[in-house]
Order: structure tokens, then sequence, then C-alpha cells
């Protein structure tokens, strides 16, 4: 039943049946008459349709279900239809000739064309993962092999290791690139306690740093200097140290003024440190690792880089360099050549064939910058079955909903990591879904689970929480071995979660190299894993430009995945009058689908906080859809979004009047170009909307402005990477 503007229609029955308008004291039988249909509804178990907004269709396709309604309504009786707009302009002098136009939409109505995809099927390139070399292959002290044995219960290294560990302890400046989960951390690590502990003088805490390790977010800084605390069992001496935004920032400097031997540090913590320590001295760095490489050296980390480079180079002349990534492109080695000294590029894959390089060997030099660089295309883990489906927006939220119920719910061991575009998309979805996936009418309750099911665990993870939270969150996760992790980009990169055997991405990443280090956190060290990138029809051309840099997806129908929805009683269609059970078929899914949409429709709308809460979450998801990048802008552009389905996926019955995609670019160049009266405030908030997720969040102002902001959300994907002044010193 809709009540638009004093209209009662009962969407289900016949149009014929559809009721007059009404004026004046007539609109109190409306709402007689509206009650008693409600109670009708009630009394029959049926679900009312949604109530539908009288106001100006905003886009192509609700004027199309507006002109299809008049098409519909115009044989029928009585139901004069007319363009709401003229009802709206003349709403207080209305002619009663006129009646309000009536919209109705659902979840399966005016939706764009699903395209057949004709996606090119590339040959992927593939790494060998394991050499047949052990550890103690290598000219390492005993006791560092017998710690690689017992504790990290490792023998065998990988090709990666393989290849990089003896080149790094000849002392070599070195680019290092191999896949996900191929083992980098370790290719890095052992080297540097290798030469550390075999210095001639021994290592004293109060030294400082010898080693200077730079990751790009605070829990690889965590993860990192795990390992590097492991290899460091039977070398007490030698002092590894964390530095990582959030943390208490005096006992960071009690423990830098007693000393750090390996400094592992996000760069924003570190340059904090740097402006406010006077007991942080670079005078004996040999080591100088930079982890997740193309990220640190991206916009969103410049000044910050150029800065703890200044103040290494002030100190230390002669050191080593060391850069990592699974998507190490030309343009990073590139940049990183101006700045090594003779590198050496260790690439694990032989591009030429696709196939691990047969050799092993390490190709000593790096290449010339090749044309077509900018396609690199990345080494994919043979284990990783990657999969799309083309849903449209109205229906993104139920589709992802059934994903997450199909894996995680109805079947067993399944741990799965959701990627949104936002911290505020976060947010949204992990409180929704709390308060109805895990609590909705007819959830069995605890251990009536049907047999093969798992209880749904839902843990989030982005850069506007609180740190101790972010900490524990990483650890519970690292540690389950189900639950499903909603999360922004701050978890796309270097975290070894183990046992994840699903990557979602609910949002299309903003490179291809997202994209890869996203699906890297399945599939890792030779496992099994598998991904699905949700893409609306209009974004389809995207699984071209994944193809074109020999990313190879297959497609993952729309309607597979809704019709697990008629395995779960909790949204079990309502039967209409006495028809008999039907099969599960396409209607039955379509109901049952519509039934979950309404539970989170009826949980948003529950109240008008709420209302807002999804109005703000739909406003970050329009705003991060308005950042990606000039190359994929023809593919994920924010005025081919439909703001009425998109809404849909909020919960939101309709579209927010002010919230034109327009009006929000607007606001969003305000913010670029802030009004000189409120310099500081549209500065901070500027920089909240740009911070990236990995800036410590100890810089001046913006804390303060974050806590006032709490749902902010950070910087979308930042640009490719750029040459840093500051690299030009540090010859070794
Ligand atoms: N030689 C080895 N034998 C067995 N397991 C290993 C070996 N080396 C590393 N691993 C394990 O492989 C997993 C991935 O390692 P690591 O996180 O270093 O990968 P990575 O290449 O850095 O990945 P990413 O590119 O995502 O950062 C870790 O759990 C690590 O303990």
């Amino acid at each position: 039943m809709a009540v638009t503007d004093g209209v009662l229609l009962h969407l289900s029955d016949p149009p014929a049946a559809a009721s007059r308008t009404f004026s004046g004291p007539r609109r109190t039988r409306a709402s007689q008459q509206a009650q008693a249909t409600k109670r009708k509804y009630q009394a029959s178990g049926k679900v009312p349709p949604a109530k539908r907004r009288n106001d100006t269709p905003s886009h192509p396709a609700e004027k199309t279900a507006e002109k299809e309604m008049q098409r519909t309504f115009k044989g029928k009786k009585a139901q004069k239809v007319f363009s709401p707009k003229k009802s709206s302009a003349s709403a207080a002098g209305r002619n009663p000739e006129q009646k309000p136009s009536i919209k109705t939409s659902s979840l399966f109505k005016n939706n764009p064309e699903i395209p057949e995809l004709h996606r090119p099927v590339v040959q992927q390139v593939q790494e060998k993962v394991f050499s047949s070399d052990a550890f103690h292959d290598l000219d390492l002290h005993p006791h560092l092999i017998s710690t690689i044995n017992t504790v990290l219960n490792m023998s065998s290294m990988t090709s990666v290791q393989k290849q990089s560990i003896p080149v790094l302890l000849e002392g070599r400046d070195a680019l290092v690139r191999s896949q996900t989960g191929s083992g980098k951390t370790l290719a890095y690590c052992i080297p540097v306690v290798q030469s550390l502990q075999a210095m001639k003088t021994k290592i004293q805490r109060s030294d400082g740093p010898y080693a200077l390790v730079l990751v790009p977010t605070r829990e690889l800084a965590l993860q990192s200097f795990d390992t590097v605390q492991k290899l460091l069992k039977p070398f007490t001496w030698i002092v590894p140290g964390v530095l990582m935004g959030g943390e208490k920032r005096k006992s960071e400097k009690a423990r830098l003024r007693k000393g750090i031997n390996i400094l592992i540090s996000t760069p924003g913590r570190l340059v904090d440190h740097i402006k406010s320590t006077k007991n942080i001295h670079f005078g004996r760095i040999q080591w100088l690792i930079l982890d997740e490489a193309d990220r640190i050296l991206d916009l969103g980390f410049e000044k910050d880089v150029t800065v703890i480079l200044n103040a290494v180079n002030a100190e230390c002349q002669r050191r080593q360099n060391v850069l990592l990534s699974a998507t190490l492109t030309e343009g990073v080695a590139r940049l990183a050549d101006i700045s090594l000294h003779n590198p050496v590029s260790i690439s694990v894959v032989d591009e030429s064939h696709g196939q691990s390089n047969p050799k092993g060997k390490a190709v000593l030099e790096v290449s010339a910058p090749q044309a077509g660089d900018e396609l690199d295309s990345f080494a994919i883990p043979e284990g990783l079955d990657q999969h799309v489906t083309l849903v449209p927006s109205k229906l993104r939220l139920v589709s992802l909903a059934a994903f997450i119920l199909q894996k995680c719910k109805f079947e067993t061991d399944q741990k799965m990591i959701v990627f949104f575009s936002t911290c505020e998309l976060v947010e949204f979805h992990y409180k929704l879904f709390l308060q109805t996936l895990l609590s909705s009418p007819g959830a069995p309750a605890a251990g009536q689970l049907p047999s093969g099911s798992t209880r749904l665990k839902f843990l989030r993870l982005h850069g506007n929480m609180e740190q101790e939270e972010r900490t524990a969150v990483f650890q519970e996760f690292s540690h389950s071995k189900t639950g499903v992790l909603l999360c922004t980009d701050v978890a796309a990169r270097g975290l070894d979660l183990p046992q994840v055997t699903w990557i979602v991405q609910y949002s299309a990443p903003s490179s291809p190299a997202e994209y890869i280090h996203r699906i890297g956190r399945t599939a890792r060290i030779g496992c099994h894993g598998s991904s699905l990138l949700i893409l609306a029809p209009s974004e389809a051309e995207y699984v071209n430009s994944l193809a074109s840099h020999k990313i190879n997806v297959s497609e993952m129908k729309m309607e597979d995945i809704l019709s697990v929805l008629t395995r779960d009683a909790c949204f079990k269609g309502r039967r209409w009058g006495h028809q008999k059970p039907r099969a599960a078929g396409p209607q039955e899914i379509r109901e049952q689908a519509t039934v979950l949409q309404t539970l989170f429709e009826d949980y948003v709308h529950s109240s008008e906080r709420q209302v807002s809460w999804a109005k703000k979450a739909l406003q970050s998801f329009i705003r991060a859809y308005a950042t990606y990048p000039r190359e994929l802008k023809h593919i994920f552009h924010v005025r081919s979004l439909h703001l009425g389905h998109v809404a849909k996926s909020f919960g939101l019955r309709d579209a927010p009047k002010n919230l034109s995609v327009s009006a929000v670019k607007k606001r969003k160049a305000n913010l670029k170009r802030p009004d000189p009266h409120k310099k500081t405030q549209s500065k901070h908030r500027l920089a909240e909307i740009l911070r990236s997720e990995y800036s410590s969040g100890m810089e001046a102002g913006v804390a303060k402005v974050k806590k006032q902001n709490k749902h902010s959300e950070p910087g979308a994907g930042q640009p490719a990477a750029r040459q840093h002044p500051a690299w030009a010193v540090g010859k070794k």
C-alpha cells in the first residue's frame, strides 16, 4: 500500500481498484482506509509494498516507471495521472481534476539490462611459489636457520626468498616483485637479521636504528614487527620496535630514547617523531626497506616519505635500499632507479611465457622502461578463482547479503573479507547487517542452526576506528576460522590473514594494483581462495580493463547468488492467499529477495536518525565514486549512477531530495576551493576527506576533526606513484 500525498494505492491490487485522489476531509477517510489496508496486510501476513514518495522522478528510469504507470493506468477506471511536477508546484491550489501520479518500483522492475559479458580470456601471469631449496642451503647463522625451522615451522624457501636473500646478503640495492602471499616479508627480514647479528662490533640498543622498515598501514607494521621479533629470538641484544599511529606517543618516545635497532613504522608516525622527538638518530642506518613500495611512493605519502628520506640522508650516506611489492611497476622501478645504486631487479615471473622463471635466476638489471608499462600485468596466485557478477544498483545490497549468507551461513569454514570504498560504508553495512541478518525475526536461536551451517559473525576494520579497536579486530579476525570482515583498503595490502577463503569487492578498486592486493588476501603461499567483484551493468567494461592487465574473471549470475535466499527460513516469502508452496523458481527468489530488501528498508526507515545515517552513507558512496581516476571515469562516472536505484541499496525507499550527484560534487569541489573566510574549517575538512587511511592520524588538527566527524571518510585510492625529490640523495 502506498500513501502518496493523500492517494491510497493498493499496489498489489489491479489498478482498476486504485482509489481516487483525496483532499480535505476525505483525507481522513483515506487514512482510515490506509489503516484498514494495513490491518488487512498484517492479518494476511503479506508484505505491504514499500511506500513511494510522490515527487519528480529524478532519473530516466523513474520517468520510464512513471510512463509505464501512466500506460498501465490509462486503460483503467478512474485513475487519471498527472506529472508530479505539477502536483508539487501547485500542491496548495490543486485542481481536483488533477490526480497525483503514482510510482511503484520494486527490486526487479525498471532495472537496466544486464549485458552479456564477452570477456577476452587472457593468459594470466603465474609464479611458482616454492623453490626446491632449503633455508639451510643458505649461508645463515645456524641459530637463525633453526629459528626459521622450529619457530616459523618453515624448511624450504619460496622462489622470491631464494632469489632475494643471497643478493641482499651481498649488500645490493634491490627491487623485489613477487605475487601476493609469496613470502616477501621474510625475503627482506632474514638478510637484515643475518647481517646485523654478524656485525663485528656487537650492536648496542643505544646505537639506535640500523634498519628502517616503512610500511603503509598500522596493521602491517604490527604484523611485520611480529615476524622480526620471532627471527630475533636467538639474538636478544638486537632490539626491534614498531611506531604506528594511534599508539601512545609517549611510550614510543621512551622506547626510541632507550634505542630501537630494527625500526618498523608507518610513514606518518615516523615523521611525527622526527619532528617532535629529539632522540631519533639515523647515523647508523644500513638498511632502508620499503614494503608495498608502490603504495608508499604514491602521492598519499609523498610529503612524509620526503621528510623521512631527508632526515636519513642528512645523517647516513651509505645504506642498502630494498623496495618490495607484488605490483612493483616499471614506473616505481624508474623512480627507484634514480634513487637506488645499481639495483638488482628481482622478479620471479618470466613474463614472456607467463610462467615462473625456469632458470630461477634474478634478472640482474632494471630493464629500461618499455612501451605499455602502464599496462603492467601482475602475477595472480595459481589457486585463486576470480569471479564477477553484474548486479543492478537496486539489487546490490540484497545480492551482497545473499552471498554472505550463502557462503558464511550455509557453508562451513568460510572466512570472508568484504571491501568497501569508504569507512562510512563499512560502518553502515556493519551495523545494518548486525541489526538485520543477525537479529532478523525468525533467525534461528543459538544452537538451532540447520546442520552444515555456521553462526554468522561480522567484524569491521577501517581507518576511522580507534587504534586499540583496530588492533583487537585485526588480531581476532587473524585467529578466527570463520567470520566476515567488512573493511576498506586499509586491509588491502600485506595483511597475512590465515584461512581467508573469499574476497568480495562491493565496489571496484581505484586501480588494477589495488585489485591485485585485495584479492591477494586469499590464496596465499600456495593455498586456494576465491574472489567476487560486484559491478553494476554500467560498469561491465571494467572486466575488459582487468583483462588488459592479464586478469581473468569468470561470471557468476546474480540469480544464482539470490537463489540461496530460498534456503533461509528468515526470508521465506509469504504465501499470497492459499497458493501451494512452489519450487524455488524465479518468482520465489524474487519474493524472498523482496522480503530481505524490505527487512533492510524497514530497519533504515525505523527512525529519522537511521534515515539520515543511510543518507550519509549514500553521500559517502557518491563522493568516493567521484574520485575514480581519469582512466576509469568512462566506466565509473557519477552521472551513470541512478540515484534512486543506488539509494535502494542503502535501504532508502527514495533518493534523498537534496542529494543530486551534482550537489555532492559541488560540495566536494567547494571543499577543494576552501572559502577564505572558513579556510581553517574547510582546510581541515579537506584534509580529512583526502587524508589517506594510512596516515598516523596524529597530524595536527586533523585528529581533532576526526574525533568530531567520526564518520568522515578517508581519501579514496591514491593516484599513481610519482618521483620523490628526496630520492635523488642517499646513493649507496
Ligand atoms: N618459506 C616459507 N614456507 C612456508 N610459508 C612461508 C614461507 N615464507 C613465508 N611463508 C608464509 O606465507 C605467508 C605470506 O607471507 P608474506 O606475508 O610475507 O607474503 P607477501 O609476499 O609479503 O604478501 P603480500 O604481497 O600480500 O604482502 C605468511 O603466512 C608466511 O608465514
